[in-house]
């Protein structure tokens, strides 16, 4: 495909996730429907449908169009390279049909990137810029400026398969080439052949797991000792469950409200050579040594990897949210045995779904305390993430 070729391809996924099509779906669909485009192609495609994801309100705002669109995302994106739209929309071959009259006014009398609103420049919807500058102080321009960049990619070495020194030397000889990262001390970061993990003999063996780096961190910290009962209440498709069983010889259970969730993580369990409990039974009754609540989230701190995330939240699903999340909590404390744990977790940066639940958690029980809590941003190279650890007075 021409670079051309490829901006138009861009432009119809773009158009199609507007209108509510998943990102991965569209990308999936695409490439299964266009045979002719080669891995570069599919590569670039992707890198511009999510690039233009993380930067809709700028790249909307430099083309000068009101609305988001496909037409409108490409020609702000363009721009934004210091590149003439003009030059790819020219309408020869696979390239986009030219500008129209009306698109060539607008560019026009558009405003130059620094010319741009903060929030705007920012990439950040109107409604979350209060309450995201509220819970991120100073950080806050400068982790909503990493939003809009590709997040990198890490792996969480196996330590059940071996030492993370003797596993980046096996994935190198895969051709997949990685750096010591301070933040976990399984974690991987990877600088080259990315494409190539599914497919490697060492995923597949289970001697590495893609995880970001501070959710790995997060499990790290968790006071895990052998023997311990330990149960991921909101296990979904078991990434922590499989970090906690790699760490320690612990009895673990995982459970969740939507079983189906889980289906994939006894083939992942059996892959990584650990031992994880599908709960089968009603939990009442039950208790263990350490609960972890992984509760469902805005999701902010990984708008890096989903960026559609990042406009299809709203006020209302994050009240709706907020509400589960009390629920979780007050729901999970009930299966802590008398001296155990209760470990919350999200990959939120909102002060509202992370500190605020934990104060509204012990305002309402005030037999319980903080023990630890822990906030990750971008700016320390992973997601946003954030963990509390929560033992009864
Ligand atoms: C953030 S995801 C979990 C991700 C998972 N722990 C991982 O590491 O891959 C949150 C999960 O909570 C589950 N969930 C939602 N409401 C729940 C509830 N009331 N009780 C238990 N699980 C719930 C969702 O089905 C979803 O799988």
């Amino acid at each position: 495909m021409t670079p051309a070729g490829r901006i138009a391809a861009s432009i119809g996924l773009l158009d199609r996730i507007l209108t509510g099509e998943a990102a991965e779906h569209a990308l999936t669909g695409w490439a299964r429907a266009n045979r002719y485009a080669g891995s570069g192609d599919r590569a670039a495609v992707r890198d511009h449908v999510y690039d233009a994801l993380r930067r809709l309100r700028s790249l909307t705002a430099l083309s000068g169009a009101n609305t988001p669109s496909g037409r409108a995302l490409l020609t702000g994106h363009l721009r934004a390279m210091g590149r003439n739209p003009e030059e790819m929309f020219t309408g020869e071959g696979y390239a986009p049909d030219p500008l129209n009259a009306a698109e060539r006014v607008k560019l026009r009398a558009a405003p130059g990137a620094d010319m741009l609103p903060e929030l705007v420049a920012l990439d950040c919807p109107d409604w979350l810029g209060p309450q995201l500058k509220d819970s991120l102080g100073n950080d806050f321009a400068p982790v909503l400026e990493a939003m809009r960049h590709r997040a990198p990619v890490f792996l969480r070495v196996n330590a059940r398969r071996g030492s993370r020194n003797e596993v980046a030397v096996r994935i190198a000889e895969e051709g997949i080439e990685t750096r010591t990262t301070p933040l976990a001390s399984h974690a991987l970061e990877v600088t080259a052949g990315e494409r190539s993990i599914r497919n490697s003999v060492s995923y597949q063996q289970g001697f590495v797991e893609l995880q970001d780096a501070s959710p790995q961190a997060a499990v790290e910290a968790l006071p895990l000792k052998r023997g311990m009962r330990i149960l991921d209440y909101c296990a979904g498709g078991g990434g922590k469950s499989l970090a906690i069983a790699a760490r320690a010889d612990c009895d673990v259970t995982a459970h969740d409200a939507e079983p189906r969730r889980m289906r994939d993580l006894p083939v992942r369990a059996a892959r990584a050579g650990a031992a994880v409990r599908i709960a089968k039974s009603d939990l009442q009754g039950q208790n263990y040594d350490l609960v972890l609540l992984d509760v469902p989230c805005s999701g902010i701190g990984t708008w890096r990897r989903d960026p559609d995330a990042k406009w299809k939240l709203t006020p209302e699903w994050l009240s709706d949210l907020l509400r589960v999340q009390e629920e979780i909590l007050d729901q999970g404390s009930r299966l802590v045995a008398p001296a155990g744990t209760l470990a919350y977790m999200t990959c939120s940066l909102l002060g509202a779904e992370n500190g605020g639940q934990i104060a509204a958690f012990l305002d309402r029980h005030p037999d319980w305390r903080l023990v630890e809590e822990r906030s990750f941003t971008p700016l320390n190279g992973g997601d946003g993430f954030y963990s509390a650890h929560l033992t009864r007075v």
